[in-house]
């Protein structure tokens, strides 16, 4: 029988992570939320940081995921949020329509009128960090599930609205 070295044994507990944190993720775009129940914000922008971890076994490289090619599926993601408006799509009293050139979103009383181009309506209640976080999560998973296969367990996704404030979102890889 041929016994593994004590280093492989160590390595057998291990866990393994890659994490991208880059500043080429940064995206600026505009959002409000609501909160306390009624209160809805003044629209207003951030420069959202964005971080991304995926955890899994190591492949015949000694790596969890290539990094450069999570690197590349998060900056398409990012980039497609880049200088827009972000509204959402499943608020119960932010109702957002379309025709052919606008989008208008109203709260109560209040009325913002967009050109279609400058808009992403996202399938979230509220347009939150965690939310937005929830939806490159799925969107970076869906982009690279044919290339880094089945073996990994989760991708954790965090966007930063403010310096340090942080939502985060992980979801399991398989679901
Ligand atoms: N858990 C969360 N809490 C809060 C979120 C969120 O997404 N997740 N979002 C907000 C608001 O969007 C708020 O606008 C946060 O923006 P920020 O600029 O940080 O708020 P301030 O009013 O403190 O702005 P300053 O520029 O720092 O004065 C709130 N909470």
């Amino acid at each position: 029988m041929v016994r593994p070295h004590s280093h492989c044994r160590q390595f057998m507990s291990a866990t393994f992570r890659v994490d991208v944190s880059k500043e080429q993720f940064i995206f600026s775009a505009a959002h409000f939320i609501t909160f306390a129940g009624d209160i809805c914000e003044r629209i207003h922008g951030h420069n959202y940081g964005v971080r991304v971890s995926v955890e899994g076994p190591l492949d015949e490289n000694r790596y969890v995921v290539d990094f450069i090619a999570l690197r590349d599926a998060v900056l398409k993601q990012t980039q497609a949020l880049d200088h827009h408006v972000i509204l959402p799509r499943d608020h119960k009293e932010i109702l957002v329509t379309q025709d052919e050139t606008e989008t208008t979103a109203r709260f109560r009383e209040r009325r913002w009128v967009f050109p279609n181009e400058d808009c992403i309506i996202m399938p979230v209640i509220n347009t939150t960090a965690e939310e937005i976080a929830r939806v490159i999560a799925e969107n970076v998973r869906e982009q690279t599930k044919e290339q880094f296969g089945k073996a990994l367990s989760s991708i954790e996704v965090a966007v930063d609205e403010n310096a340090g404030q942080w939502g985060v979102c992980k979801l399991p890889w398989n679901e």
